[in-house]
């Protein structure tokens, strides 16, 4: 790729200039599979740079919304293509600044594509409905408009496709964007926003600023020239978020945790049920707000299932993400290694039992990276932390039900609510479930990750502030409604 950014020191990009933060300091990102590799440096930001980007976003919000929907779509066309130009470059980045294996990088850089395509077709779709009026001499109409300059957080679980989930929906329909990545993500975020910047966008239409969490992401919430406010990430952070765009009167959207459950139901296909509990608990290390994390089984196949999911699980190759081979990466981080590391300590203090995994791996070839063996726990109850709390890594609590009845109960006994799936060949067992369960995501005889980009993505209760992402409900949060009456003097 190209260098607009200077060697692996990735700059702020404000106003159509990639720039260094007024701190004059950097921040390291490291490589979790080998923590003594530095993957790229970037700005840790001050208030005054946030200042910066959000009056360049301001200024530029009167003349993007006038540049009309379809000349935006076709902006969003050119990121595509760059976006795949540039996928292995960018994948690869990922994989060694936030651990996941190599072919799930390519998977999301490829939905990134995917996505951008989705909403540059958004360009020439309709903006408005006709709606009769009771007066017959009168035209009646709603026209969406865009809200204005839209923050954008991000976590770093996702660095291509949550950020892209966001910025192509939010520019389509008309918004600019000051956008501050997860740090954790950061160098594969810039590489992203320099896809954006190739296509050409006008001055301030995008905006990128790296730094703290608490400094940068705050600081924009509480700016007075913010309109609108989407994040990803921690239940704790989010909470915060709302409460700041609430007192400031902003609109704000909220996707946050989850401890989604997979019932495994007596006459389910066995095999199909390990094998989404694999991918669905496991892929991405566990690191998904969609990852399976507490399987709830009835009794009649519960030891047929747990040796199946042992075994399976034991079968797992753990190491560096870039190798071939491995199935599974590292944690992200050193903090992320150590709460996980905390869970299942607390699990076994709580008298779950480990039936495998959970441990650190020290030999030569894992000695300088956040790598932990897949963890199953089984006899867990919903009031132990491993069942109630999202560990957001690779552990797995099994619970044993008596009855479908009991195992929805189970199910629905957390804070959360975003994904829920159920393996069964009972069409009355499904639809009950499908009935019942308290979730935004429903799976049915599928695994409890997995997000169609053209499908609303969002959860029920503590998940999300109860707006949904993606396809056409991200028209709902990107855009205004307003109801125009007009009639001939
Ligand atoms: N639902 C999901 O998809 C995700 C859930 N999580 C959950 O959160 C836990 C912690 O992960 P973590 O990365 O620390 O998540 P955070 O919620 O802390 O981070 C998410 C984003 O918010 C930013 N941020 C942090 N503090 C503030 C603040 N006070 N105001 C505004 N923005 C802020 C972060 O910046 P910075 O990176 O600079 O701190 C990052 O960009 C995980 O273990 C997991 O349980 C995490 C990621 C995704
Ligand atoms: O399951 C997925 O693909 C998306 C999950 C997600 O959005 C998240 O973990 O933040």
């Amino acid at each position: 790729m190209e260098t607009t950014l200077t060697g692996n020191t990735f700059k702020n990009f404000i106003n159509n200039e990639w720039v260094e933060s007024h701190s004059q300091k950097t921040i390291k990102s490291i490589n979790p599979a080998n923590k003594e590799e530095v993957v790229g440096y970037v700005q840790s930001s001050t208030e005054e740079d946030l200042n910066h980007a959000v009056e360049a976003a301001h200024h530029a919000k009167k003349a993007w919304r006038k540049a009309g929907q379809v000349a935006r779509g076709q902006y969003l066309y050119k990121v595509a293509d760059i976006l795949e130009e540039n996928l292995d470059d960018i994948a690869e980045t990922m994989t060694r600044e936030m651990g996941k294996t190599l072919p799930e990088a390519k998977g999301e850089t490829a939905r990134g594509v995917a996505i951008l395509r989705y909403y540059a077709g958004e360009g020439m779709r309709k903006d408005g409905d006709v709606i009769p009026s009771s007066d017959k001499d009168a035209l009646m109409f709603t026209k969406r408009t865009p809200l204005g300059v839209v923050g954008v957080i991000t976590p770093w679980n996702f660095p291509v496709a949550i950020p892209i989930w966001k910025i192509a929906p939010a520019l389509v329909y008309g918004n600019t964007i000051v956008f501050k990545p997860a740090t954790e993500g950061a160098v594969t975020a810039a590489k992203v926003i320099e896809c954006f910047t190739k296509a050409g966008l006008p001055e301030g239409v995008l905006n990128f600023v790296t730094g703290s969490g608490s400094v940068i992401g705050q600081s924009l919430i509480d700016h007075e020239k913010l309109d609108a406010i989407t994040f990803t990430g921690s239940e704790t952070v989010g909470k915060n978020v709302a409460k700041s765009a609430a007192a400031r009167g902003i609109k704000f959207q909220l996707e946050m945790g989850g401890k989604n459950p997979v019932i495994v139901a007596d006459d389910a296909d066995i095999d199909s049920a390990v094998a989404a509990v694999i991918s669905g608990g496991l892929r991405s290390t566990g690191q998904k707000c969609t990852a399976s994390s507490r399987v709830i089984v009835q009794d009649g196949v519960y030891d047929y299932f747990k040796a199946k999911l042992v075994d399976a699980v034991q079968n797992i190759t753990v190491g560096d993400g870039l190798q071939e081979g491995i199935w599974m990466g590292p944690c992200a981080s050193e903090s992320q290694f150590n709460t996980v590391k905390g869970y299942i300590e607390k699990g076994k203090a709580e008298g779950a039992s480990l039936l495998y995994g959970g441990e650190q791996l020290t030999d030569e070839e894992h000695a300088n990276g956040f790598y932990m063996t897949p963890a199953v726990f089984e006899e867990v109850t919903s009031d132990m932390a491993i069942a109630r709390e999202e560990i957001f890594g690779p552990v797995i609590a099994l619970i044993k039900a008596s009855s479908l009845e009991e195992a929805i109960e189970v199910a629905n006994d957390t804070k959360y609510g975003l994904s829920a799936s159920i393996f069964t060949t009972n069409i009355n067992a499904l639809l009950e479930f499908v009935d019942d369960i308290e979730a935004g995501l429903v799976r049915v005889n599928a695994e409890s990750a997995g997000v169609e980009l053209h499908a609303p993505f969002g959860g029920m209760k503590a998940s999300s502030s109860g707006s949904r992402e993606q396809g056409e409900a991200a028209k709902e949060f990107f855009t205004e409604i307003k109801t125009v009456f007009i009639k001939g003097s």
